[in-house]
């Protein structure tokens, strides 16, 4: 049952549990009877450039896939959004089983892990760091992941994690196309407005969040813990896992869905 799960928290991040005086946290349980079907929602239009791949890191949190989001050539569109978002990463959240491990849950679902993928407004401001503060300055789309058939398109970034092992390690990682971890189906969604599920935690996010997950096989997963928290120097090496943050409450927010 989800409660008991929900409560194990990054061990390292000592961080508050609810943003003092914040009323549109992330992350939430999407109540499916209760989310509203807007039939106005666009379909969602992503177009990447895997050229604009550039590093992969650990930063103590998770891994990041980094983009090079100087220019408007890996980009969002569509769905509930108005202006043009710049892909600038994608990270993922998981646990230290397959029994749980996402942010969100859909009905007090779990997965075992969680993908998002971090865009910023470029229509509205010049780079991320200054989106990050604003209401309408982030883009996040989160694809819940299952344990199933080995997903093709993530072993490449799966072979290079043990390079970034310890916290602050980077590689260089290159043309990878993230539109290889969406599902088939794209057009199936829920939309909520939230936040950052880590410091800053800041309420700047449009979540979209599909409703169709994408398979990844157990030893795909296994790498993912096979990461630590820790930096080199540290005599004691944390593992990385249960880097999620513990569900927040709705407060009368409502959350929409793009299909009936
Ligand atoms: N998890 S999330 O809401 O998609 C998200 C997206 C973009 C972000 O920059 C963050 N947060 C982030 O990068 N925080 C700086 C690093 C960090 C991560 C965790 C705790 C403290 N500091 C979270
Ligand atoms: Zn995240």
């Amino acid at each position: 049952e989800a409660g008991e799960y929900t409560m194990k928290m990054h061990p390292m991040w000592q961080g508050p549990l609810v943003a003092p005086g914040g009323n549109r946290q992330s992350p939430i349980d999407i109540r499916v009877r209760k989310s509203v079907f807007d039939p106005h929602l666009k379909p969602l239009t992503p177009d990447y450039d895997p050229r604009t791949c550039s590093q992969i890191w650990n930063n103590g949190y998770s891994f990041l896939v980094e983009y090079d989001d100087t220019t408007d050539k890996s980009t969002l569109k569509g769905g509930p959004l108005e202006d043009n978002f710049r892909l600038c990463q994608f990270h993922f959240h998981w646990g230290e089983s397959n029994a749980w491990g996402s942010e969100h849950t859909v009905d007090r679902r779990l997965f075992p892990a969680e993908l998002h993928m971090v865009h910023w407004n470029s229509d509205k401001y010049s780079r991320f760091e200054e989106a990050v503060m604003e209401e309408n300055g982030l883009a996040v789309i989160g694809v819940f992941l299952k344990i199933g058939k080995r997903h093709e398109g993530l072993q490449k970034l799966v072979d290079v994690l043990p390079a970034v092992r310890h916290k602050d390690s980077v590689v260089e990682f290159t043309r990878f196309d993230p539109a290889c971890l969406l599902p088939t189906n794209i057009d199936d969604y829920w939309t909520y407005a939230g936040s950052l599920t880590t410091p800053p935690l800041t309420e700047a996010v449009t979540w979209i969040i599909m409703k169709q997950h994408i398979e990844v096989s157990h030893d795909q997963l296994a790498v993912f813990r096979s990461l630590l928290f820790t930096s080199a120097e540290e005599e004691v090496q944390k593992s990385m896992v249960n880097n999620f943050r513990v569900q927040q409450s709705l407060q009368g927010r409502t959350v929409r869905s793009s299909f009936t």
